[in-house]
This record gives structure tokens, C-alpha cells and sequence, in this order.
């Protein structure tokens, strides 16, 4: 007699440790009952009080990002290793966990997804906040326009000396945060004029409409894209800011750090 185990019981046979993705309390508290198998929680609140946990930034819609950088924060975090075999519990289509995904935990194909938010000078929060009002501002353009936009993070004083004024800075004298919601306002309707956002470790909004001009030359941006993504691109070189840009053309939110896009992510599947 053959029974499903048999067929699908190899997709979670001697796995090294359970990854268990989103909030289901249930589960876990289940998992932890079988002996000798590590559970690590990957999510963006540890809501069942995990003990071995990984948060996410944003809720990836996309699977094999959510996954990806799950395992990535888990290997940053020495969670898991090198080879390990993982199973990977996750929902594709509701809230509920639906579908179970063995994949090998592999060093070398780090894509330094979590060192974006987990390792950059700036706050977690503060990258997290631009990122989500980068994909807002994507989902609705401007007055139902697209819109391009332009977000460097961190090393705000280095980043001031590689960049020089479009016009007048509005947040010159001011004191405003993102993720603040006048601040959130404040940007969408500035993200329709030139330049980039300057903004500090903290969050601080330094500067508004700043041309960069970052030394480094030659960074790798996908086809069809021009100077605002260069720009962006090279200043993570050049300084120790990661930057986050709205495509005007295409549409994709992309994050850069250390000159290298790090993440891309269709705004409309937020
Ligand atoms: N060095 C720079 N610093 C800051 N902003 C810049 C810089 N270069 C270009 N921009 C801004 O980017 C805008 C779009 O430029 P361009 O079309 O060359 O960029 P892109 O990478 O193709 O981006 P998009 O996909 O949004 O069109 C410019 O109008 C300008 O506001
Ligand atoms: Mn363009």
C-alpha cells in the first residue's frame, strides 16, 4: 500500500530545521512538540512569541522572496547553515499556511537582501517606511501619473557633499521624520520635481531636490533605464547610504547598496 507519505513525505524528510512563514500560532505550537527539530518563525511581527525569529520588512507577495530573504536573515543571524535542508511553510494563496517548499540553505547565493535592512547604517524602520512609501507612491502615481522618485538612506552628511541643490530645500530649517504622515504627504507631491530625497540614519528628511553627482562610475542597472538610477546606484557606492528608486518608465520600486541593486519589486503586487 502506498500512501500520500510515501509519495510526498520526502519534501519534509530529515530537514535540519522547520521555516515556518506568517503568524499561525497553531502550528508552531505543534511543531514544537516533535522532538529534535528546530523551528525558526519568519515574519513581520514575532506574534506567536517565537523564540528563533526572523522579521521581514514587507509582506514579500511574491514567495520565492519571502523565502529568499527569510533564509538570508536566518544564515545573517547563524540560525541556520551552509546545506542545510530546509522546510519552508508558507501560504501562497490566504492567509493560512498552504504549501511546503524544501529548499537547501545556500551560502554563496546570498543576494544581501537582509543586509539591506538588518546591516545599512540607517535604521531598519527608517529604510522599511521608505521602501513601503516608494511602492505607495508606485501603486498611485501622482494624479494618477506615474511618477519617478529617488530616496538616498543614510551617510546623509557624505551624501550632501556629493550632491549639490536643484532649488531651494524645503525641509532646510525643519525637523520632520518619515513615516510621520505629513511627511508622507509632504514627499508624494515634492516626488513630482527633480532630484533626489536626502535622508539621514534616523529618518531626519535633510534635503529635497538634490542632484548627485557620486565619483563612481559604471553601475550595472538593467537595460532601458538612465540617469536617475545610475545616480542611485552609484552613490551606494560612493558612500555608505543605501537608496531606494521609483521608475518613472517602468514602474518598480529597486533598492541599491554598495552599487549593487539589491531588490526589485512590482509596487501593483503590494
Ligand atoms: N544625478 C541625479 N541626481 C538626482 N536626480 C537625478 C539625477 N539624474 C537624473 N535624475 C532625476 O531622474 C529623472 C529621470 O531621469 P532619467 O529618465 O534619465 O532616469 P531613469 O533612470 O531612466 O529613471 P525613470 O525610469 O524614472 O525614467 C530626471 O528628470 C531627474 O529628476
Ligand atoms: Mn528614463
Amino acid at each position: 500500500m502506498v500512501e500520500l507519505d510515501d509519495v510526498f513525505g520526502d519534501i519534509f524528510a530529515d530537514v535540519e530545521a522547520v521555516v515556518l512563514f506568517g503568524p499561525s500560532g497553531s502550528y508552531y505550537e505543534r511543531l514544537q512538540e516533535i522532538e529534535d527539530l528546530d523551528v525558526v518563525v519568519v515574519g513581520t511581527e514575532n506574534t506567536v512569541g517565537a523564540e528563533t525569529f526572523v522579521e521581514l520588512p514587507i509582506e514579500f507577495q511574491n514567495v520565492a522572496e519571502r523565502i529568499r530573504f527569510g533564509l538570508e536573515g536566518a544564515f545573517e543571524q547563524e540560525i541556520i547553515d551552509d546545506g542545510d535542508d530546509l522546510a519552508c511553510a508558507t501560504s501562497v494563496f490566504d492567509d493560512d499556511i498552504d504549501t511546503i517548499s524544501r529548499v537547501r540553505a545556500d551560502g554563496d547565493s546570498q543576494t544581501g537582501i537582509y543586509n539591506l535592512f538588518a546591516k545599512s547604517r540607517a535604521d531598519p524602520d527608517v529604510i522599511k517606511s521608505v521602501l513601503e512609501l516608494a511602492i505607495e507612491l508606485g501603486k498611485k502615481g501622482q494624479k494618477g501619473k506615474p511618477v519617478g522618485a529617488l530616496f538616498v538612506v543614510g551617510d546623509a552628511g557624505k551624501v550632501m557633499n556629493k550632491s549639490r541643490p536643484l532649488s531651494y530645500n524645503p525641509f532646510e530649517k525643519s525637523h520632520v521624520h518619515v513615516g510621520d504622515p505629513i511627511v508622507n504627504v509632504m514627499l508624494k507631491e515634492f516626488s513630482r520635481l527633480d532630484g533626489a530625497f536626502v535622508i539621514s540614519d534616523s529618518g531626519k528628511l535633510v534635503s529635497a531636490y538634490r542632484y548627485l553627482e557620486p565619483s563612481a562610475e559604471g553601475v550595472d542597472i538593467p537595460k532601458g533605464l538612465g540617469a536617475r538610477h545610475m545616480a542611485g546606484g552609484a552613490i551606494t557606492r560612493d558612500t555608505n547610504a543605501i537608496s531606494i528608486v521609483l521608475s518613472e518608465s517602468d514602474g518598480l520600486v529597486r533598492a541599491f547598496k554598495g552599487g549593487e541593486i539589491i531588490l526589485e519589486v512590482d509596487p501593483e503586487e503590494y
